[in-house]
């Protein structure tokens, strides 16, 4: 995708300012520190956040970015919308004009992927924190994007949860991208990128970018 000097303006508040990029990696990870606007430009990939300025594009994708990119939201909350787990899976398949044999594929397939085959038939809003987190990425898998960008996917998982996430992320064929404030995570990733005060702050691999970004928080921590 292309960031060509977008900006984010709320009401008389700059939240992204002049954001140019070029992003062809498969894994970019997304850090920085509370109200930096992490989730502000995670937002513009799928088109949930507009550019108040500037444009986004991707080639051969027009302008609906969300049919092409798929969203794991910090919340699964936001993104869990049936009483019952498999019927949400379906949810993101039936506007896609899919038969329901296919449908039926897909759900098994990546059920079966993230080792939650047990929670198909159980109601959604019953489900622990985690459970829910895994529901929701689910749910984005199975309409198979282009792009899938992930905010903070893993603060609700336990132990055994965040390895299948990271076994899955690493089997994942599209590319990624990623805010989380794990940095050990994305120590493996092929880019990342640091956003301060709107704007992108460093931008490089993770052994460039992430010890300086640990080093200048300690340093604030400080004060
Ligand atoms: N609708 C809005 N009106 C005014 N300010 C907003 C609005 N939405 C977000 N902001 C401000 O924009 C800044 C960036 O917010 P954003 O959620 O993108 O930060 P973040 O880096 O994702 O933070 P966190 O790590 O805490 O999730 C914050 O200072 C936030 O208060």
């Amino acid at each position: 995708m292309i960031f060509d000097r977008v900006c984010v303006t709320k009401g008389s508040r700059r939240i992204l300012s002049e954001i140019s990029l070029s992003l062809t990696e498969k894994r970019i990870g997304v850090i920085g520190e509370n109200g930096s606007g992490k989730s502000t430009f995670l937002r513009l990939f799928n088109g949930l956040q507009k550019p108040t300025s500037g444009t986004i594009r991707a080639e051969g994708w027009g302008d609906d970015l969300r049919r092409h990119v798929g969203f794991v939201f910090q919340n699964p909350d936001n993104q869990i919308v049936y009483p019952m787990v498999e019927e949400d899976l379906a949810f993101g398949l039936k506007s896609r004009k899919l038969s329901k044999a296919e449908i039926q594929t897909r759900i098994d397939e990546v059920l079966e992927t993230l080792s939650i085959a047990h929670l198909r038939a159980r109601l959604t809003h019953q489900l622990s924190g985690g459970e829910k987190q895994m529901v929701a990425l689910a749910g984005v898998l199975v309409t198979r994007p282009d792009l899938i960008v992930f905010d903070e996917p893993t603060t609700l998982l336990d132990l055994p949860n965040k390895l299948r996430f990271m076994d899955m992320l690493a089997a994942l064929p599209q590319p990624a991208v990623m805010v989380s404030h794990d940095l050990e995570l994305l120590m493996g990733f092929d880019r990342i990128l640091h956003i301060e005060g709107g704007t992108v702050f460093a931008d490089g691999t993770p052994s460039e970018v992430i010890p300086a970004y640990r080093d200048r928080c300690l340093a604030r921590a400080k004060g």
